[in-house]
C-alpha cells in the first residue's frame, strides 16, 4: 500500500501548479489547507458512515478519496510519506501495535495468555506524552 501512496504522493506534487480549471489538485492547492482540511474531514465521515451502513463497496471507495486528502494535505503540510512510515516503525519497534491505557486506570485489564504462549511483557503508555518523547 505505501508503494501507492507514493506513487500518488508524487502525482500531487506533481499536479500541485497544473490549471486550478482542470486540476482538482491545483484547485484544492489554490484554496488553501483549510479547504483541504475540509475536504479531509469530509472523505472521513463519509467512511464512517458506509461503514455503519455496511455498504463494504462504498467504504473503499470514500477511503480511496479519504487517502488522496490526506496526501494533498501531507504535501501542503511538508509531510512526506516517508515520514509517516518512518513514525508507525517507531511505533512498532518501540510496543508492537502501542495499546493506549484505559483512561479510567493505570491499572491493565487482566488477559489471560492464550494458554502454553509466552506473555509479551505489556509496556504501561503513560499516556499520549509518551508518544511525545523523542
Ligand atoms: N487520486 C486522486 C483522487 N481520488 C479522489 N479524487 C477526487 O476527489 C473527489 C472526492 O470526492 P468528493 O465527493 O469529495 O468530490 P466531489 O463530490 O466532486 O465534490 P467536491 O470535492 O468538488 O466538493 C472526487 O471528485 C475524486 O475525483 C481524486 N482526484 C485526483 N486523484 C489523483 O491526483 C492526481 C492529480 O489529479 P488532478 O487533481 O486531477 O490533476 C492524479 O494522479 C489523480 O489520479
Amino acid at each position: 500500500m505505501s508503494d501507492s501512496l507514493e506513487r500518488l504522493y508524487l502525482a500531487v506534487l506533481a499536479a500541485r501548479d497544473l490549471d486550478p480549471a482542470t486540476s482538482r489538485t491545483a484547485r484544492l492547492f489554490q484554496r488553501g489547507p483549510s479547504k483541504m482540511a475540509k475536504k479531509l474531514a469530509e472523505e472521513a465521515i463519509e467512511v464512517v458512515i458506509d461503514a455503519v451502513n455496511g455498504d463494504t463497496d462504498a467504504v473503499i471507495r470514500e477511503s480511496a478519496d479519504l487517502l488522496y486528502n490526506l496526501t494533498v494535505l501531507w504535501a501542503s503540510a511538508g509531510v512526506r510519506p516517508e515520514d509517516v512510515w518512518r513514525e508507525m516503525t517507531r511505533r512498532e519497534d518501540m510496543l508492537g501495535i502501542a495499546e493506549k491505557l484505559p483512561k479510567s486506570s493505570m491499572k491493565l485489564p487482566k488477559v489471560a495468555a492464550p494458554r502454553g504462549a509466552a506473555r509479551r511483557p505489556i509496556v504501561a503508555l503513560e499516556g499520549r506524552t509518551a508518544r511525545k518523547r523523542h
